[in-house]
C-alpha cells in the first residue's frame, strides 16, 4: 500500500504533501492528522480505535472499516443486546454512525465474514473523567449482562473486597481514620476486578476466571450474608475462622456494603436496572455517587 500510494504521486507536485509512516499503528507515535481512513485487520480494531480516541490531540473525523459485528455493538443503542462497554466507552467519547454496509463478495479472494464503514467523530472537548476509573466501574456492572446492578455489586463478595479497598486507599490518601471496631489492620490489598480481559465476543464482558462471583438470582438475597446465623457458625466452626477476627473485618465491610447499597438503591435508584439498559447519564449519576460516598476506583 505505501508503495502504491508513492508511486500514484512520484513526479507530481503532490508528492511533497505525501509523507509516508511505516510500521504498526498501534505501537507507532503518531503525528497530529485531520482525517483518519483505513482498512486495517480486524483484529486491531478495538485497538485502534482507542488509540484514535485517546490521542491528545484526535482527530476530526475517522472513517474505519470493522467487521460488521464489531461495528454493531460500537453503535448499539441502551436495550440492545450488542450494547457492552465497548457501545458505552467508543460513545463516550465520539459520536458514532454505521455508514455503509460491505458485503464480503465486495473483496477478492472474499473473506469469512461481512464489514461495515463506521464514521467517528471524536467529541472535542473529550469527556473529562478518568477513563481508568469510569472503565473499571463499567467492568463490574457490564460483568455479567443479565443480572442486575445489586447482584453485579452486591452479591459478588470479590468485588465489594475490591470496593472496600478502593475506600480504603482513598481514606488513606486524605488521612481518614478508618474504625476497624478495635485493634488495627491493614488496608486491604485487592486487585481490581476484571483484569485486562477482552470480552468474549458475544457482547458480554467475562471475568475471565479472575472474578469469583457468588451466584445470586436477580433479585438478590442469596449472597453469603443471607446465610441463616446456624450455618454461619457452622461454618466458622469448619473453616477454623476467629469470631474476633471476623468481626473486625465484618464492621468496615458492612460500612461499605451499606455505601454501595445506598448509591444503588437512594441515590441513583440502578439497583434493579441491567447495565444494558442504561445510558451515559446513568452511568455519569452512578460514578459521581460512588465518588461522593469516598468510593473511587482508581
Ligand atoms: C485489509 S488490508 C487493506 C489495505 C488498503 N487499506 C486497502 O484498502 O486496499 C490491511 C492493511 O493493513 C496493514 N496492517 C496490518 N496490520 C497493521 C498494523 N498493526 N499497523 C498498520 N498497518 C497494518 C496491512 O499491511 C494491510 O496493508
Amino acid at each position: 500500500m505505501a508503495a502504491e500510494v508513492t508511486k500514484r504521486v512520484q513526479g507530481k507536485p503532490e508528492a511533497k504533501r505525501l509523507e509516508v509512516l511505516l510500521g504498526d499503528v498501534i505501537k507507532t507515535e503518531l503525528p497530529y492528522f485531520d482525517v483518519c481512513i483505513s482498512n486495517t485487520p480486524y483484529q486491531i480494531s478495538s485497538p485502534l480505535t482507542f488509540k484514535l480516541l485517546s490521542l491528545p490531540r484526535p482527530p476530526r473525523i475517522c472513517i474505519l472499516t470493522f467487521q460488521s459485528e464489531f461495528a454493531s455493538r460500537l453503535t448499539a443503542l441502551p436495550g440492545s443486546q450488542l450494547y457492552s462497554r465497548l457501545s458505552v466507552n467508543a460513545q463516550m467519547y465520539s459520536h458514532v454512525t454505521h455508514i455503509l454496509k460491505v458485503g464480503r463478495n465486495n473483496f477478492n479472494p472474499p473473506p469469512q465474514v461481512d464489514s461495515s464503514v463506521v464514521r467517528l467523530v471524536p467529541k472535542n472537548p473529550r469527556p473529562k473523567i478518568d477513563f481508568e476509573e469510569w472503565d473499571r466501574m463499567l467492568r463490574v456492572c457490564f460483568g455479567r449482562k443479565n443480572r442486575t446492578l445489586r447482584a453485579g455489586w452486591l452479591g459478588a463478595k470479590k468485588v465489594l473486597e475490591w470496593v472496600e479497598g478502593c475506600w480504603r486507599a482513598w481514606c488513606a490518601l486524605n488521612y481518614i481514620p478508618v474504625d476497624e471496631g478495635g485493634g488495627g489492620e491493614d488496608a486491604m490489598d485487592v486487585e481490581a476486578p476484571g483484569g485486562e480481559e477482552e470480552d468474549d465476543g458475544d457482547g458480554e464482558e467475562e471475568w475471565g476466571g479472575i472474578m469469583d462471583i457468588d451466584d445470586v438470582g436477580d433479585g438478590g438475597g442469596e449472597g453469603e450474608d443471607d446465610l441463616p446465623d446456624f450455618f454461619k457458625l457452622e461454618r466458622d466452626k469448619v473453616n477454623g475462622t476467629s469470631t474476633s477476627k471476623r468481626k473486625k473485618r465484618g464492621k468496615v465491610s458492612e460500612l461499605v456494603r451499606e455505601k454501595v447499597r445506598k448509591v444503588l438503591e437512594d441515590d441513583t435508584d440502578l439497583a434493579d436496572r441491567r447495565a444494558r439498559t442504561l445510558d451515559q447519564n446513568d452511568f455519569l449519576r452512578l460514578l459521581l455517587c460512588f465518588n461522593n460516598e469516598g468510593i473511587h476506583f482508581n
